[in-house]
């Protein structure tokens, strides 16, 4: 057997049941097949073995009391994957999904990405499987109070900074922050993703959805093309997908769905933008409420999706955008897209398209990006966020804007130069899982056995 199949197999038995986070395991190791089979280094030191077992997982209660005075009880995670490249760094995610298994492949996928993005970071993923939707804001606060009145020993600036994902915006984020500061009584840049109002960056909410873009141009440059002109399917109506549209409209894209977990809107003529702010952002509704102001849009249910996959990958454009969460899409989907001439898929969501869609595209030579190269914007400028705090300045938006940019290109240039190098041309999933790899694990070897 070999050392690759080796390890996916003390994986299972030594942590059952956690399919997702096998499905990123497996995606990034049978990538490293011809970096393992060229340098035994790798081997000898144990480096996998290391890399799929996290140095150290948090788990804990979380009570609290929500409006009717009925007292509830959580599940909370912090999953502090690997430092080798710096203090632990990524979001923390509040959804009735979460479990081990969903926060260890997070946390798997952010040592790479974070890798990726050349700066001094590690990866960790944490979150809690609370449901935010229907809660009051009495409620949220509470929540948060009580997560972080567990997490608050385990993080700080220079060990372990989490961040926002699915469920966690601003408004969380400022919950736990007030409580870390209540019960250490020091006021420091241990979260990122801020109000701008105290200790936040210009353009980290921005940051993802606009990276991706970024990514998608640069793919798209390299093939002499670019968005201009193109209609693209969005999924998702959160902070990825909502930032991603804004882009698309900045660069000629014409941004033709989003979806929520209720239902998919298509909008043939181009996604109304403010409406979508106003209903996420501000009133925190579903998207059904998006056909009240534009009638002739279409919204499609979820009871109405196909079996085997998303009502959104079945619409016929240019390129696609998944940014709402792992697996929204399947191989169904992904020979949809194919079909209808979609000719780029760039991914703003952590895992969102199957193993099997992945091998579709590449199969069909689509130009994919994948999420861990494509979405690393949002983590490098919460470590923009880390700097400015730190050095107690605060950046102008353009300048923030700017440092996104390079970093996509040169995370671009190192998944494209690296695909290269390893006789697979534009395959950007092999290009970034090795330059990831390269970058930890050599950091790895020259810290010692720890
Ligand atoms: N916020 C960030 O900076 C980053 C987020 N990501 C990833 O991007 C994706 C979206 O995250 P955000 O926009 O921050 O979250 P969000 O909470 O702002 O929005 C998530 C969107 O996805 C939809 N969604 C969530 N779970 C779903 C489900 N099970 N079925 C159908 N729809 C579902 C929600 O309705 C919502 O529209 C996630 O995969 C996240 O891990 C990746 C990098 C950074
Ligand atoms: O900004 C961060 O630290 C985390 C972003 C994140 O969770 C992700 O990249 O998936």
């Amino acid at each position: 057997m070999s050392y690759i199949h080796q390890s996916i197999d003390y994986l299972k038995q030594t942590s059952p049941c956690q399919s997702e986070f096998y499905q990123a395991v497996e995606e990034v190791l049978e990538s490293l097949t011809p970096v393992l089979d060229s340098n035994d280094r790798y081997q000898k030191q144990a480096i996998i073995q290391r890399m799929i077992e996290p140095e150290r997982q948090i788990i804990f209660r979380v009570p609290w009391v929500d409006d009717k005075g009925d007292i509830q009880v959580n599940k909370g995670y912090r999953i502090e994957f690997n430092s080798a490249l710096g203090p632990y760094k990524g979001g923390l995610r509040f959804h009735p999904s979460v479990n081990a298994s969903i926060i260890k492949f997070l946390g798997f996928e952010q040592i790479f990405k974070n890798a990726l993005t050349g700066l001094p970071i590690g990866g960790g993923k944490g979150g809690a499987n609370f449901d935010p939707k229907g809660r009051s804001d009495g409620e949220i606060m509470r929540f948060c109070q009580s997560f972080m009145t567990e997490l608050y020993r385990h993080i700080g600036p220079t060990t372990d900074v989490p961040a926002g994902d699915i469920g966690v915006g601003a408004r969380e984020i400022g919950y736990m922050f007030g409580q870390y500061k209540r019960l250490t009584g020091r006021y420091e840049g241990v979260l990122t993703g801020k109000s701008l109002l105290w200790g936040g960056s210009l353009a980290r909410k921005e940051a993802t959805g606009y990276g991706a873009v970024y990514f998608a141009q640069y793919i798209l440059e390299d093939r002499n093309d670019t968005l201009k002109g193109k209609s693209c399917l969005v999924s998702g109506a959160g902070n990825v997908a909502i930032y991603a549209i804004e882009k698309l409209y900045q660069l000629g894209a014409v941004p033709v769905s989003c979806s929520d977990s209720r239902g998919t809107i298509f909008h043939e003529t181009g996604i109304d933008l403010k409406l979508l702010k106003d209903l996420k952002e501000v009133c925190r509704t579903s998207l059904e409420n998006y056909i009240n102001t534009h009638p002739s849009a279409q919204y499609i249910p979820v009871s109405d999706y196909p079996k085997d996959g998303h009502a959104v990958w079945r619409f016929k454009a240019n390129a696609a955008f998944p940014c709402a969460t792992q697996n929204e899409l399947t191989e169904k989907d992904a020979q949809a897209l194919i079909s209808n001439g979609c000719m780029l898929v760039c991914e703003g969501a952590n895992m969102p398209s199957t193993q099997a869609a992945v091998d579709a595209f590449i199969a069909a030579n689509i130009a994919f990006g994948p999420g861990k190269a494509a979405n690393a914007g949002g983590v490098a400028t919460s470590q923009l966020e880390m700097a400015q705090n730190a050095s107690m300045q605060n950046w102008t938006f353009k300048k923030v804007d700017e440092k996104l940019k390079v970093i996509m290109k040169n995370i671009f240039d190192a998944a494209n130069d690296t695909a290269k190098e390893y006789g697979q041309s534009g395959n950007l999933v092999v290009g970034a899982n090795i330059a990831g790899f390269k970058r930890v694990a050599e950091a790895m070897i020259e810290q010692g056995i720890v």
